[in-house]
């Protein structure tokens, strides 16, 4: 018989990714526990089979409820073959009392077919309903190529299972980090044990209707010659071997001879057709440009007009859009292809984090443009090094690339979440609302963060900073929100469910509840501080102590050469709660005579530079010292331009090291060291043997500021690996 759904579903219950089309009446059918399949025996063969099989309690029966599945074309599913869309991967799923129709435009059309049927069976009775749908972008998916620890194998078997039933159809291998995808070992082939984890994740990727990019990145010391060609040429028909039936060639992050485009363009065009063209069952090569973003390009150059005149046409050409981080719009991609002459297969650099290695990127995909679903051949993201968290992002990247007119980035969020820990959606969604933003850094790119709270945090702080006064309100809002979020930490980092994620982002839920912990207690030294009562010391000495635990949560986890430590809901939930602090310490110290210490979060150096990619890099305190946040682009520094760092007052050095990436930096860069900020003195620079590391004598040396400038009357292009120096 027809059951009715009940509303809750109607409302709770959304297809991801968001269908082109999708109409359900109330009327529904009773999930089956049989099926008896009508098809072709090929089919048998195909993942949406493996898939389809998994989905009945009691299997296949010729008894069973009846499913007609195919492809256009085959005579089992003739009669339904009107509905289905012409694009590629679409497909027409029936629900209807007597039987359920899936027929795909192509294999993965039907896979993902069963893939929504297998969705609407969670609902507990199957409505009675009918999906016309396709992906309105190509290929779909992520890139992994980021800088840092590689995804681990176990890490990239679950991502594959993820990307099928979120419809993402391309995952490309490419972790920077790999030796054997990138200098130096791109010309060897892989050790057994990583061999065979190759070929497992190729077969994985195959179950889930994906497609595996094995990627290598050959620039750096790549020779322009037969013998590093045919190299090349041998490391892919390995990686054949292993099943790999798609490949990319990266050119990013490089400089010298790699660089060209007449020869990456050659390159390109030889493997198309003495490798692609002759195997016959290989994907389109996806290359990645070394002018990858419009900031980096000098189309006067020729560098994107040569690859776009030269490179074949089926070859796809990669693009991260204005800038390395950069949303996606028109204006972006009406720069870019006519320069390509195709689409460009877009690499978003999001929610990718390897410049901003302390902070977590948990908030909403928001940002690219709605309007260009007919621009561009791929939406592929590089994720976090941390797989599991970056599922949020991946979740809500695939419904955008799959629809983009409908989608929603809030709604997507909420449901990514929803999706990831259905036992603790409410939990993460207080933790991931508060760790979005990446703080501040080299690229300048921002993310909201704290959202719902924002007017709260903002009214509270103002009405107090400004006259002392109290928004009840408001208050009341942050004090809720500061025992939402005590809670929701410890039944995270307690949680059974998603045991992997809570490992990942174990130390900053540990960090998240120090500072709801810190924020109950500001609140009280507000209150206190207004009513003068002699208890503000205790509840003042506790903050205090909760400050020096988040310092050591910071100082202790996630120690990385770049950006190290733990940040969270540093946008605007910690720094009110420090102004909170730092303002009614101050006001009772003033009314009761105290001088209680109100520095919240201390940060005694302050960096300044004419030279534009430095000028934004954030200033880190580690211990007794400091450093520059490294940049791991090249950097084209003017002659005299400078970098220096102010202290607050003056201090005694220990030690100062300089990385600029390049031998006999020394000769071309001055070192000076001044205790009043008008008298300078130079310092030596050591070269450490063997190394681009230079090392000053300052040890003793009284300093207010330090000032670094190119003293070499040209244009210098280094690194800028390391600027770190500790205080006595
Ligand atoms: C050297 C200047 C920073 C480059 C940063 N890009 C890299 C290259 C890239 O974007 N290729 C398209 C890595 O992929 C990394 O993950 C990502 C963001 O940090």
């Amino acid at each position: 018989g027809t059951l009715s759904l009940g509303s809750v579903y109607a409302q709770e219950f959304h297809l991801q990714p968001t269908p082109q089309e999708y109409q359900a009446g109330q009327d529904s059918v009773m999930v089956p526990v049989q099926y008896s399949l009508q098809a072709e025996t090929a089919f048998r063969e195909t993942p949406a089979f493996h898939l389809l099989n998994t989905l009945f309690p009691k299997g296949e029966g010729k008894d069973g409820f009846p499913v007609y599945v195919g492809v256009k074309g085959d005579k089992s599913v003739k009669k339904y073959v009107r509905r289905v869309p012409k694009q590629a991967e679409g497909y027409y799923l029936g629900i209807e009392k007597d039987r359920i129709v899936i027929v795909g435009a192509d294999e993965r059309g039907a896979y993902y077919g069963v893939q929504t049927l297998a969705q609407l069976m969670t609902l507990g009775k199957l409505p009675l309903a009918e999906v016309t749908d396709y992906p309105d972008v190509p290929y779909r998916g992520v890139v992994e190529g980021f800088y840092g620890t590689p995804w681990s194998h176990e890490a990239r078997l679950r991502q594959l299972e993820f990307y099928g039933r979120n419809k993402m159809n391309v995952y490309l291998y490419g972790p920077k980090d790999d030796p054997y995808h990138s200098t130096p070992n791109w010309r060897k082939p892989y050790p057994a044990k990583e061999a065979s984890q190759l070929k497992e994740l190729v077969d994985k990727a195959n179950e889930n209707g994906v497609i595996f990019y094995w990627a290598i990145h050959p620039g750096q010391d790549i020779k322009w010659n037969e013998e590093d060609r045919d190299l090349l040429l041998k490391k892919f028909e390995s990686m054949y071997q292993l099943g790999v039936r798609a490949f990319a060639v990266f050119f990013d992050d490089i400089s010298g001879e790699g660089t060209k485009a007449e020869k990456q363009a050659e390159l390109l065009n030889y493997l198309d057709d003495h490798f692609v063209k002759v195997k016959g069952d290989v994907e389109p090569l996806v290359m990645c440009p070394t002018e990858y973003n419009k900031s980096w390009s000098d189309v006067k150059g020729g560098y994107l007009t040569t690859l776009g005149d030269k490179l074949n046409k089926g070859i796809q050409i990669m693009w991260t859009g204005n800038r390395v981080i950069a949303c996606i719009d028109k204006e972006s991609m009406d720069f870019i292809n006519p320069l390509l002459k195709r689409k460009a297969y877009i690499w978003w650099n999001f929610p990718v984090s390897d410049y901003v290695r302390d902070h977590l990127l948990m908030g909403p995909v928001y940002g690219n443009g709605l309007d260009i679903k007919d621009d561009m051949s791929a939406f592929v993201s590089n994720p976090m090094e941390r797989a599991e968290a970056s599922k949020i992002a991946l979740y809500s990247v695939a419904d955008y690339a799959w629809n983009l007119e409908k989608y929603d980035s809030n709604a997507s969020w909420k449901r990514a979440i929803r999706d990831l820990m259905p036992n603790h959606a409410a939990y993460l969604e207080t933790f991931a609302a508060h760790n979005s933003d990446l703080g501040e850094n080299g690229h300048g790119f921002r993310r909201d963060e704290s959202v719902a709270l924002q007017p709260a945090l903002k009214s509270l702080l103002a009405a107090y900073e400004k006259n002392g006064e109290m928004d009840e309100a408001a208050y009341k809002q942050v004090a809720e929100e500061c025992d939402k979020i005590i809670v929701a930490a410890d039944r995270l980092l307690a949680s059974k469910e998603s045991r992997e994620l809570i490992e990942e982002i174990k130390p900053w839920l540990m960090q998240f509840k120090l500072i709801g912990e810190y924020g109950r207690e500001v609140l009280k030294m507000v209150r206190l501080q207004k009513q003068g009562g002699q208890e503000f010391v205790a509840v003042h000495d506790h903050a205090q102590a909760l400050q020096t635990l988040m310092y050591e949560v910071d100082a202790t986890y996630n120690q990385n050469p770049y950006q190290p430590g733990v940040k969270s809901g540093s946008k605007y939930l910690l720094p009110t709660f420090n102004s909170l602090f730092e303002t009614s310490t101050q006001r009772y110290n003033k009314a009761a005579g105290t001088t209680l210490d109100s520095r919240a979060v201390y940060m005694p150096y302050t960096l300044s530079s004419n030279v534009k990619q430095l000028a934004l890099l954030p200033m880190r305190q580690k211990g007794k010292g400091g450093n520059v946040s490294p940049s791991n682009e090249v950097i084209i520094w003017q002659a005299g331009g400078e970098v220096a760092v102010a202290m607050d007052y003056v201090r005694t050095l220990e030690s100062l090291l300089v990385d600029l990436g390049t031998q006999g930096a020394e000769k071309n860069f001055r070192l000076e060291i001044s205790a009043d900020g008008v008298n300078w003195k130079t310092v030596d620079l050591r070269p450490v043997p063997g190394r681009t590391l230079l090392s000053a004598e300052v040890s003793g040396m009284k300093v207010l500021k330090i000032r670094f400038t190119n003293v070499s009357g040209s244009e210098q292009k280094v690194y800028f690996k390391q600027f770190r120096f500790v205080e006595q």
